[in-house]
């Protein structure tokens, strides 16, 4: 059997559906998140969460805390945790929660409550459940990326966050730098700033590229 589909089922699988995903990132140190589960997959939801937004307020709850989810905790001190069973008044002022225990009739429970109060939710174990996807991200220095394949592959969104970190040069960081630089010092009005931003970057990022291509053709 074929991995791929023929051209007669495509067409039937995009009229029933389609990604209506819409992508955002978040300033997650102006919410107040709530973790619930501190086990494998609570450990990647806080690798995640820490990683891209270091000064993030999160409040874990969890029965069993593994030793690595406590090493990864103890170096941030905005991440508070108790150690005991989820509580309904875990999500009083919270803002946003992510639910990573094994516990689907706890997910399920903790969902209605989240519901009634509007706080936005991701549940590691329920797609049809979560308000927000947590995606795959690259990151070179300013530069941040979020992957998702619309909850289809984690694993794919997974590799494709090693291509793309393996294929973009570090030095992408400094064409940022200096475009903001010159973002900075440009004066005029919005409509000169867009022309002018839009001739140097045409030229800025091609030379730019063209340097990092010698730099590596040296090397090999
Ligand atoms: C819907 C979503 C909701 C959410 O969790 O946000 C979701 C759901 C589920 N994941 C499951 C399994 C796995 N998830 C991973 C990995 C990641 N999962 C992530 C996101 C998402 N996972 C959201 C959709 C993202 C999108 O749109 O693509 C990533 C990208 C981000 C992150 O978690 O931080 C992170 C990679 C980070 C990185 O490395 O870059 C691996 C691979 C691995 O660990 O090697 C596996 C095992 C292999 C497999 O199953 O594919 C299961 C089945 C559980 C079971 O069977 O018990 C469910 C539930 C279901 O699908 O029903
Ligand atoms: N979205 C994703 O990326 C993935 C999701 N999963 C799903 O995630 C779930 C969790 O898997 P693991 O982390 O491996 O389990 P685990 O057994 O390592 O951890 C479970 C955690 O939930 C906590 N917990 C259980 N009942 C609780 C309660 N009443 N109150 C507070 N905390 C409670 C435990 O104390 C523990 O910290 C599974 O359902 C699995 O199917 C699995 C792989 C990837």
């Amino acid at each position: 059997m074929s991995l791929f589909m023929s051209e007669t089922a495509k067409n039937k699988r995009t009229e029933v559906e389609s990604n209506d995903l819409f992508p955002v990132f978040l300033k997650l140190q102006n919410f107040h998140t709530l973790l619930v589960g501190a086990g494998n997959v609570g450990l990647e939801k806080l690798t995640a969460l820490v990683n891209n937004s270091p000064h993030a307020h999160i409040r874990v709850v969890a029965t069993r805390i593994s030793a690595d989810f406590q090493e990864l905790a103890d170096r941030f001190p905005n991440v508070v945790i108790a150690e005991r069973p989820f509580q309904e008044d875990d999500l009083d002022g919270m803002t946003f929660a992510v639910l990573a225990t094994d516990n689907h009739l706890l997910h399920r429970y903790i969902y209605e409550l989240a519901k009634e109060r509007g706080i936005l939710l991701n549940v590691a174990d329920t797609p049809n459940l979560c308000d927000v996807y947590l995606g795959s991200i690259v990151k070179k220095g300013n530069l941040k990326i979020g992957i998702s394949t619309n909850g289809k592959s984690p694993t794919l969104a997974k590799r494709l966050r090693e291509v793309l970190n393996d294929g973009l040069p570090e030095e992408i960081d400094e064409i940022l730098d200096d475009l903001s630089a010159i973002r900075e010092s440009l004066k005029g009005d919005f409509s000169y700033k867009v022309k002018k931003l839009n001739e140097l970057t045409a030229s800025l990022v091609a030379q730019k590229l063209d340097n990092i291509d010698g730099e590596s053709s040296k090397i090999k």
